[in-house]
C-alpha cells in the first residue's frame, strides 16, 4: 500500500514516534488557533468596553448604536469563552480542486478534484488542509484556521467515503482535552494513492475514530457525535430545510443524534429565521433531560426548544400513565368528536364547574392572562328575568334553550359565540317587550333598542344570569366536567363504549395529567377559543376624572418591545419543527404539534417497528394531515451504532414477531460477549433460583462491575417502582425503568425484565419491548419469570428461534 499506514505490531516504537509527531503537528496549530482565539476575545472586549464609553455620549443614534455592539461584542464572547474546550476535533487533507475558487469561509470550493491532481503513477500532492471545529476561527489574513463544521466546506469531512472520496485524500479525527492534544485517528480515503505533504508522505494513525466513539462508556446525558457523523448522516443533517424531511431508521441508527445535529445545522445556515423558533419534540421528560446537554455543547444554547410531547401546552405537565386501554381512547380520533361534544354540552349541564379551581394550574389563558374567569355557579339557570323600562321580562327555559342552539350552532369556538349568544338574548327580550312595534321612524327605533339593550346589560342580575349561564370555559373545566361518568356517557354516545367511558372518567378524575390528557386539553383550547383580551386601561390620572377627559383619550398602544416579549412568551408556533420518535405520537398528539407548525418546515424522525401507538394507520392519517401537502423528502439510516451485533441479532428475533418482513439494520461493531439469560424459577437457572427481585438486584451488581458507565433495568410499566426498590443502595449508575419510558434512551448494560410481561402490556407490546432490548450498547442479560417459559438454557420463549 502506497501510504505509511502503520499497525500495532512489532514496529511499535516507529509506530509511536509518527502517532507522537503527528500529535506535536496538530498540537502546533491547536496553539495558533488559541493564540487567535485569545486576540478575538480582547477584541471582543476591546469593543464591549469602547461601546460602553460610547454610551456617555447620549444621542438617542449612538445610544442604539451602542446597545446593538454591546449586544454583538457579548454573544461573540460568549461564544468564545464557552467553545474553548474541545472545540477543534477534525481535519481533511485534499487534493487540488477543479476550479480554483474560494468560498466565504476562504477555503477552496470545488468538491471534485483538478484533472491531474492525481498523477498517472498514481502519486498526488496535499494542496489544501483543513481543520474542521464547532466554530470557525478565521486568522488575521483571513485563511482558515478553524471551519466550522456546519460550513459547506466542511461537508467532505463527513461525507467522503473510500467509494466516493472527492478532494479527500486523509480524514482525521483530532482528541483534545482543553488545550492539550490527546490523540489522532485517521481514515484513508484514497488507499491506493501515494500523497505527499510538504515533501513527506502522508502518514496514517490508528484505526478510525468511530470505533472508538462507540466504544466509551455512556453516562446519563447523550454526547454529540459531530467529530464522526457518518456519510448517511450527514445528508440529513444538511437536508434543505424546505418542505419535510423524514428520516426512517432502526433503533441506534442516529435518528436523535442526527435530530439535533440539524437543529443547530440549521441555525447555522439561517439564524436570523430560525432563532428561538425550533422546536424539538420528544416524547418523555427522560428523553429530554438524556439529550438537552447536546445542543449547548454545539455552540446553540438557549436558542432551541426541547419538549417532552406532554409539556407542550403551558401549565400542564404530565405526571401520569394512562393504562393502554385507556390511552388508546383518550389518543384516538374518536377522542376528538368527544371533546367537540363535551365543549358545548359543558354549557349547560347543571352544576357543570364553569372554571377550573383555582388549585389547578391554568391554560393560556385564565386568570392570569387578564380574562375574567367567573366563579363557577352552583348550577345553571334554567329562568332569566329583568326589568327594562319599568317593565318585568322574563324567558324560561324552553325559550332559554331554543336560544342556545341557535347561538352554539355556529361553527366557531364556543368562547367565542357567548357575544352573539347575548345578542340573542337580547333579541329574545326586545320581543316580548314590544318595543319594536313603537316606532316607525327607522332612526328612533334603532335609538329606542340601543337604549333598551343599554338599560339590560347594565343590570347586575343580567351578567350574573349570562356568567353562568354562558360562562367562559377553560379546557381544564371541560376535562373535569368529563370525569363525570354520566356526563361523559352523553357526549361519547356511539363514540366510546361503556366500558372505555367508565375508564377514561375514571382517570379523569385523578389529581393530576396524563399525557393524553395534554393533548386532550390542546384540543379544547382550539375547540374553545381565546375571547379576545379586554384591552389594558391607562391608570387614571385623578384629574382626568375630575375632567371627564379619560374617555377621550386614546387607549395606550403597546410599545414594540413589550409586543416582541409578549410574543415570545406566547409562542406557540414554530418556524421549524422537529420530531423526534415520531412513531409513537396518537392522532390527538399529532394534531397539538401540527397547530405548533401550522407555517413551518419540518424533520420528523422515527421507527415504525418500535412504535407503542396501536393502530399505526390511524396514526399515520393524523400525521399526513399535520404536514399537510408539503412534498417530503425521505431518508432511511441503515446502520446500528449503539449495539453490538450480539445483542441486534436477538432483537431481531422479535422484529420479526413484532413485524414480519421488516429489516434489521446492520450493527457496526460486535463485541463477542453474547446475551445473557438468567431465570428465577426453575432448577436449570445457570444463577439464581429465588425472586425476581434478588435476581435482579444481583444481576446489576455483576454488570456494574463489568461496566464502566450506566445500567438499565426495564421492566414493565406496572413494576416500575418495585422495581426502584430492587436497586436501592446500588448507586447512581443503576437506574429502573418502565417500558415505554425506555424509549430513546441507552445504557451500557440493560437488564430485560420478563419479555411476556412487557409484551403483553399492551397490542404493541411486541414493538416495545424490541425498543426494550436495543437499549445496551454492551451487555444484555434477560431475566425471565414463570410466565415467559423459559427454556433449558433459560432462553424465554419469545426470544427463541
Ligand atoms: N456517527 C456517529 N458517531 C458516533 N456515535 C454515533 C454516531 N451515530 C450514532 N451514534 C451513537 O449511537 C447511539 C444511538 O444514536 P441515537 O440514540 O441517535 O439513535 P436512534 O436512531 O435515535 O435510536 P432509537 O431509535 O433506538 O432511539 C448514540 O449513542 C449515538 O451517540
Amino acid at each position: 500500500m502506497a501510504a505509511q499506514v502503520q499497525q500495532e505490531t512489532a514496529l511499535g516504537s516507529v509506530h509511536d514516534s509518527v502517532r507522537d509527531r503527528e500529535i506535536s503537528v496538530e498540537q502546533e496549530h491547536l496553539d495558533r488557533v488559541y493564540r487567535r482565539l485569545e486576540e478575538k476575545i480582547h477584541e471582543a472586549e476591546f469593543l464591549m468596553n469602547d461601546a460602553a464609553k460610547r454610551g456617555q455620549v447620549g444621542t438617542p443614534g449612538a445610544l442604539a448604536e451602542r446597545d446593538a455592539q454591546v449586544f454583538r461584542a457579548g454573544v461573540h464572547l460568549n461564544r468564545l469563552n464557552n467553545e474553548f474546550e474541545d472545540f477543534l476535533f477534525g481535519r481533511i487533507d485534499l487534493l487540488l480542486g477543479k476550479d480554483g475558487k474560494k468560498g466565504p469561509d476562504g477555503a477552496y470550493t470545488a468538491v471534485e478534484p483538478a484533472e491531474g491532481a492525481v498523477r498517472p503513477d498514481n502519486t498526488a500532492d496535499i494542496a489544501e488542509t483543513l481543520h474542521i471545529g464547532r466554530i470557525g476561527v478565521l486568522d488575521a489574513d483571513y485563511s482558515p484556521l478553524v471551519i466550522d463544521w456546519r460550513a459547506p466546506a466542511a461537508a467532505p469531512f463527513y461525507r467522503s467515503t473510500p467509494v466516493d472520496p472527492g478532494r479527500v485524500v486523509r480524514r482525521r479525527v483530532i482528541r483534545s482535552k482543553g488545550r492539550r492534544v490527546l490523540g489522532v485517528e485517521d481514515d484513508l480515503m484514497r488507499p491506493e494513492l501515494t500523497a505527499h505533504i510538504d515533501g513527506r508522505e502522508l502518514p496514517v494513525i490508528g484505526d478510525g475514530a468511530l470505533m472508538a466513539a462507540l466504544g466509551q462508556a455512556r453516562s446519563h446525558t447523550m454526547r454529540d457525535i459531530v467529530a464522526s457523523i457518518q456519510a448517511e448522516q450527514d445528508l440529513v443533517i444538511r437536508a434543505p430545510a424546505a418542505s419535510v424531511t423524514y428520516v426512517e431508521g432502526g433503533p441506534g441508527t442516529g435518528k436523535t443524534a442526527v435530530a439535533l445535529h440539524r437543529a443547530a445545522y440549521l441555525l447555522y445556515q439561517d439564524r436570523r429565521r430560525y432563532a428561538g423558533g425550533i422546536l424539538i419534540v420528544s416524547p418523555t421528560p427522560l428523553l429530554v433531560a438524556y439529550t438537552e446537554g447536546v445542543l449547548p455543547s454545539l455552540g446553540e444554547e438557549g436558542q432551541v426548544a426541547i419538549r417532552a410531547v406532554g409539556s407542550l401546552v403551558d401549565g400542564a405537565e404530565a405526571t401520569l400513565y394512562d393504562s393502554p386501554a385507556v390511552a388508546r381512547a383518550k389518543g384516538s380520533y374518536r377522542m376528538l368528536k368527544v371533546l367537540r361534544k363535551a365543549a358545548r354540552g359543558a354549557l349547560e349541564t347543571p352544576g357543570a364547574p364553569a372554571s377550573a379551581p383555582a388549585s389547578t394550574g391554568q391554560l393560556a389563558f385564565g386568570d392570569d392572562d387578564g380574562v375574567q374567569t367567573p366563579a363557577a355557579p352552583a348550577f345553571t339557570p334554567t329562568r332569566l328575568r329583568v326589568v327594562a323600562f319599568g317593565r318585568r321580562l322574563e324567558l324560561e327555559a324552553a325559550e332559554l334553550d331554543r336560544i342556545r342552539r341557535n347561538a352554539l350552532s355556529g361553527t366557531a369556538p364556543v368562547n367565542l359565540l357567548r357575544p352573539r349568544a347575548r345578542k340573542l338574548l337580547l333579541d329574545a327580550l326586545w320581543a316580548q317587550s314590544g318595543g319594536g312595534s313603537r316606532h316607525t321612524d327607522p332612526e328612533l327605533a334603532a335609538e329606542l333598542r340601543s337604549s333598551f339593550d343599554e338599560d339590560i346589560t347594565s343590570e347586575d342580575s343580567f351578567i350574573a344570569f349570562l356568567d353562568a349561564w354562558w360562562p367562559v370555559l377553560t379546557p381544564r373545566a371541560v376535562l373535569n366536567a368529563m370525569a363525570d361518568e354520566k356526563r361523559l356517557g352523553r357526549w361519547a354516545r356511539r363514540i366510546l363504549n361503556p366500558g372505555e367511558v367508565r375508564r377514561v372518567a375514571r382517570s379523569l378524575g385523578r389529581d393530576g395529567l396524563s399525557v393524553h390528557d395534554v393533548a386532550m386539553l390542546d384540543e379544547l383550547q382550539a375547540i374553545l377559543g381565546v375571547p379576545a383580551r379586554p384591552r389594558k386601561k391607562r391608570d387614571l390620572d385623578p384629574l382626568d376624572q375630575l375632567t371627564g377627559l379619560e374617555e377621550l383619550m386614546p387607549v395606550r398602544e403597546e410599545s414594540q418591545r413589550e409586543r416582541a416579549e409578549r410574543l415570545a412568551q406566547e409562542r406557540t408556533e414554530y418556524a421549524h419543527v422537529i420530531v423526534d420518535e415520531a412513531q409513537d405520537l396518537t392522532p390527538m398528539q399529532w394534531r397539538m404539534i401540527g397547530r405548533r407548525g401550522r407555517h413551518a418546515t419540518w424533520t420528523v424522525v422515527g421507527d415504525p417497528a418500535q412504535s407503542s401507538w396501536s393502530d399505526p394507520d390511524e396514526a399515520a392519517e393524523a400525521r399526513d394531515e399535520a404536514l399537510g401537502t408539503r412534498p417530503r423528502r425521505r431518508f432511511t439510516l441503515t446502520v446500528n451504532y449503539r449495539n453490538p451485533a450480539e445483542i441486534a441479532e436477538l432483537a431481531a428475533k422479535v422484529l420479526t414477531l413484532a413485524m414480519p418482513g421488516s429489516t434489521s439494520p446492520s450493527a457496526v461493531r460486535s463485541t463477542g460477549v453474547e446475551p445473557r439469560f438468567v431465570t428465577t424459577n426453575n432448577g436449570h437457572s445457570t444463577v439464581v433460583r429465588d425472586g425476581l427481585a434478588k435476581t435482579v438486584r444481583g444481576e446489576a451488581a455483576r454488570l456494574l462491575d463489568r461496566v464502566d458507565g450506566t445500567v438499565g433495568v426495564v421492566v414493565a410499566m406496572n413494576r416500575r417502582a418495585e422495581a426502584a426498590r430492587w436497586l436501592a443502595g446500588l448507586g447512581d449508575r443503576v437506574v429502573a425503568l418502565g417500558s415505554l419510558e425506555a424509549k430513546g434512551l441507552e445504557y451500557d448494560a440493560t437488564i430485560v425484565v420478563s419479555p411476556a410481561e412487557i409484551a403483553d402490556e399492551s397490542p404493541a407490546g411486541l414493538r416495545v419491548l424490541y425498543v426494550a432490548l436495543t437499549r445496551a450498547t454492551q451487555q444484555l442479560t434477560v431475566v425471565s419469570s414463570d410466565r415467559d417459559e423459559p427454556d433449558v438454557n433459560g432462553v424465554p420463549d419469545l426470544l427463541r428461534d
